[in-house]
């Protein structure tokens, strides 16, 4: 949402832009300082029309997935192995060939790279690179500050604060090798604060995490959609589903159930995204 304030006697010149005039403010003392307020109406979204993804194997990962994403929110995508999750990630990135629409604010998703912090699987990052904790954290700021160029005193600062946010200040001159998994993860949540992406696309961020970064993880995810943000989570663990995710897309390939976690985290849509075998040994 973007909030504009024109003084009056300008508002004509701004006329041609689609601009919502919501208000007047009354108690301004003559006309030439009164000013409008207008809205511009940003939907702030991402929307999946029909999309499918077939890889240069055969496999179709997903098959016509319809999806709404309406911020601030924290999402959980969960499924068995193979059933899409991280491919649903990347095809809204637009990483990978798919048939379909996707967009993120009613712009194509590739336009909006920007907005978007994605953490992908930690099996696919390179922990071997001889790079600090502060170096990998200010990796984030590369799309505001520019590739080769010098990282900005206060591009500094943010990542210094980033690291205070998720309690590694002190293990900033660190070499990332030297990390425990949980620590590492925190370090990419960093990064992705760095950079001030309105989306965050974590892919199985607790996968080798141990529960005190976990919690520490999962309290700046809810501050963070406090302030405004729309995060996406691929999770396997399904008895976190509850109090880490507002809503849940439950995948299977193809969408099997999709809504507020309290409508659709049930037995009967866990069989159909898992099959009857869920419920055999553990109960419900
Ligand atoms: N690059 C690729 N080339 C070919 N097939 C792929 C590729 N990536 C994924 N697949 C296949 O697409 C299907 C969906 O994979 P994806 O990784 O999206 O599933 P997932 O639900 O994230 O799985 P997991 O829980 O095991 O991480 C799987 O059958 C997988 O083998």
């Amino acid at each position: 949402m973007v909030e504009i304030i024109f003084p009056g006697k300008i508002r004509k010149q701004y006329q041609f832009l689609k601009l919502t005039r919501l208000n007047v403010s009354g108690n301004l003392k003559n006309k030439r300082d009164k000013c409008l307020i207008f809205r511009q109406e940003v939907t702030e979204m991402i929307e999946c029309q029909n999309i499918s993804v077939t890889y240069n194997n055969g496999v179709q990962a997903l098959k016509k997935i319809n999806l709404r994403i309406k911020g601030p929110t924290i999402m959980g995508i969960i499924g068995p192995n193979g059933s899409g999750k991280s491919t649903l990630l990347k095809a809204i990135l637009g990483m990978i060939q798919l048939t379909g629409e996707v967009s993120i604010n009613g712009v194509s998703s590739k336009k909006m790279l920007k907005k978007v912090a994605y953490v992908a699987q930690k099996t696919l990052i390179d922990l071997s690179f001889p790079i600090t904790v502060k170096e990998c954290v200010a990796l984030g700021t590369i799309s505001n500050v520019g590739l080769f160029k010098t990282i900005r005193k206060g591009e500094w600062k943010k990542v210094e604060e980033a690291l205070e946010v998720v309690g590694l200040k002190e293990q900033q001159e660190r070499q990332i090798n030297a990390l425990s998994g949980g620590q590492f993860q925190r370090v990419l949540i960093a990064r992705c604060l760095v950079q001030d992406a309105e989306y965050l696309f974590l892919d199985e961020p607790f996968v080798g995490v141990d529960m005190v970064s976990e919690n520490i993880i999962v309290k700046i995810l809810k501050d963070l959609k406090e302030s405004g943000k729309t995060i996406l989570i691929v999770h396997h663990d399904l008895s976190k589903v509850e109090d880490y995710f507002d809503q849940l897309v439950m995948l299977n390939n193809k969408m099997i159930a999709v809504g507020k976690t309290s409508d659709v985290f049930n037995t009967n849509n866990l069989k159909r995204t898992y099959g009857e075998k869920i419920f055999i040994d553990g109960g419900e």
